[in-house]
């Protein structure tokens, strides 16, 4: 007795319908006699379609997918596992996040996900109704097999639910438990599902399928990782990252190990450790490819000023779209360095990057005359500061309107988090690929970039600089922020808190209590200030690929309005 199973790992474009469904009836093809084909979570429209689930033809147009499915299924004796929005007769929401299965033209399976996450960036409750409490089960070639979605198998990891969906299949008699999913990847991630669902196999004495999806949909991105899992070994069989893939293994109840590939028992497989960096490499990669495939841009545009931040983001475009595709703008005034241009020269010519030129110094000159004409005095000097930034921001933005071009913006978590960046200058754009990093791995990642192309591509001299707006003469980031080192701590443990890995949080909660005693609380208390006050930035601010547990955007909600002491 054994079961033939195909696992399908690809990359969905939101409420892409006919797409989709292309997508998924190559998979059908490439998994060949497989018994199971099992796809992700909300596989038909992507995940998270979001408020689009209540457009009045939503439904009729996944039925449409849906039917052209059950049409194949007719042909063949796999059971092909998908994940659908459906309907909700009952009471509550009026729609079920499921699971269906089909088979030899008609649904056999359907299944509504139990738990719903409402937290951090997901808000399933606000569409959906959770599905009653009973297993989902299907005996197939003489195997009983239990599914679950996503979530469902997140009971105990932080949310605490009052049900367990696993524990219900496995009650009862499920030998094997397929999870589908839409679980988008964060630093961490990777180990919290390994930890999580080699414990789930081991506890419930279960081998299970975890089959996840892959790519980015605007903030969030997927990095694949699905896996079989076995209650002896752990992790046994692991699908690439941030691949599309469909991969085939055997399911064998009686076997010698639980999963076979290739006629070999499968055993322990080696984890995925990818060091920080590489993974915020990838993900940032992924992100910015699919965002801009999927939103229809080939080209994007990126003012380069010579310093880490731009040049970081020309580097990782450069990667994602092709350098041919990136087109950097060098636009000195008055205040910047030589290294300005001199560096963004060098930085465009090692990766093959056209560079242009946009001097702003007349501009800043004619405008700023004006006002003093129209205040009656000089403008002061914060308002000139900000006046360069959006000058800049303006002729990128018609690079942009002219060219057709994305305009990526260029700013850091530890900047966003402090408002250290002007409203409509460079704040300007329409992604911000590094937005959820902190300077201090804006550093880390620069020179990995150079260590995994193992070249200099991104001067030593841009790495190496002190980080300044050049806005004015001689202006430092240290003349209004502590060293980055030390602001970073804070923000970690104030942004992100226990959502931090646990040596990370220790390390931040450690690093704040020392500063306060040493009497520097009111250093503290004046960064909190300033995250709490510059909300109103982050508001407008375009959507940055999400690498971190806690990314701004959806993952964290914060009034403007609002008066809330620091509470340190
Ligand atoms: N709660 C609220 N809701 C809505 N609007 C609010 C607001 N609070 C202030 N505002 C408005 O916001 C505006 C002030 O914000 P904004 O114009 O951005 O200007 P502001 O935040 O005052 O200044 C920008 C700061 O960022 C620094 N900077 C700029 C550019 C690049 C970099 C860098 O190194 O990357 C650093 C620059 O040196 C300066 O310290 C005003 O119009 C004010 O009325
Ligand atoms: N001289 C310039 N030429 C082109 N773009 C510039 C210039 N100065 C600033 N910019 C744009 O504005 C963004 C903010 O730059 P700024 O130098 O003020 O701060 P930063 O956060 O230190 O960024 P970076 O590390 O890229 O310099 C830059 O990343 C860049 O996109
Ligand atoms: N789609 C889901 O249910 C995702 C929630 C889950 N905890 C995850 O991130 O993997």
């Amino acid at each position: 007795m054994s079961l033939r199973i195909a696992m399908a790992q690809l990359n969905y474009t939101l409420c892409d319908f006919a797409g989709n469904l292309a997508r998924i009836e190559a998979a059908l093809d490439e998994a060949g006699a497989a018994d199971l084909i099992v796809f992700s979570e909300l596989c038909l429209s992507g995940y998270y379609p979001q408020d689009l689930v209540e457009e009045p033809d939503f439904l009729d147009r996944q039925q449409q997918v849906l039917d052209a499915l059950l049409a194949r299924s007719a042909r063949s004796e796999a059971a092909i596992v998908i994940g659908a929005v459906t309907r909700n007769a009952g009471i509550g929401k009026p729609l079920h996040n499921s699971l269906l299965v089909l088979q030899r033209g008609r649904v056999v399976l359907q299944y509504h996900k139990q738990l719903l996450p409402t937290y951090n960036i997901f808000d399933e409750r606000r569409h959906f109704e959770p599905g009653p409490a009973q297993p989902a089960l299907l005996d197939l070639n003489g195997v009983r097999i239990g599914f679950v979605i996503c979530e469902d198998a997140w009971n105990n990891s932080g949310a605490d639910y009052a049900i367990d969906p696993v524990q219900g299949v496995v009650a009862a008699g499920a030998q094997l438990v397929v999870s589908i999913n839409a679980s988008p990847s964060n630093v961490g991630k990777l180990a919290q599902r390994d930890a999580l669902f080699s414990g789930i196999a081991r506890h419930w004495q279960v081998p299970l399928l975890y089959v996840n999806q892959v790519g980015g949909n605007d903030q969030i991105v997927f990095d694949g990782a699905s896996f079989a899992a076995d209650p002896l070994h752990g992790i046994v069989q692991r699908l690439p990252l941030f691949e599309s893939v469909v991969a085939t293994l055997t399911f064998e109840p009686d076997g010698a190990a639980a999963f076979a590939r290739n006629g070999q028992p499968l055993t322990k497989a080696a984890p995925d450790d990818l060091p920080d960096s590489e993974f915020y490499y990838r993900q940032i990669v992924q992100g910015l490819r699919d965002y801009a495939a999927k939103v229809g841009f080939t080209r994007v545009v990126i003012g380069s000023s010579g310093g880490i931040d731009s040049a970081l983001t020309v580097a990782l475009a450069a990667d994602a779209l092709g350098a041919e595709n990136v087109v950097a703008i060098t636009m000195p005034s008055q205040y910047s360095s030589a290294g300005s241009v001199g560096d963004s020269v060098t930085l465009c010519a090692n990766l093959g990057v056209q560079l242009l030129e946009h001097p702003i110094a007349e501009l800043v000159g004619g405008y700023r005359g004006t006002f003093e004409r129209d205040f009656g005095a000089a403008p002061s000097r914060l308002t000139v500061e900000n006046l360069q930034a959006r000058i800049r921001g303006t002729i990128l933005m018609e690079y942009s309107n002219h060219f057709g071009h994305l305009l990526l913006t260029t700013g850091n978590k530890s900047e966003i988090s402090v408002g250290y960046c002007t409203l409509y200058g460079d704040t300007n754009g329409g992604l911000n690929i590094i937005g959820d990093l902190y300077k201090t791995e804006v550093f880390a990642l620069s020179r990995h970039y150079n260590a995994r192309h193992g070249r200099e591509l991104i001067p030593l001299a841009i790495i190496e600089k002190e980080p300044s707006a050049e806005l004015s003469e001689g202006q430092r980031d240290t003349d209004s922020l502590p060293p980055y080192p030390v602001l970073d701590e804070i923000l970690k443990l104030h942004i992100e808190g226990d959502r931090l890995r646990p040596a990370e949080y220790a390390n931040a909660r450690d690093f704040v209590a020392a500063l306060q005693r040493d009497g520097q609380g009111e250093l503290v208390r004046r960064i909190l200030g300033l995250v709490a006050k510059s909300e109103f930035k982050r508001r407008q601010a375009p959507p940055i690929i999400r690498v971190r547990n806690r990314a701004f955007g959806n993952g964290r909600q914060m009034p403007i309005a609002a008066r809330y002491g620091s509470g340190v």
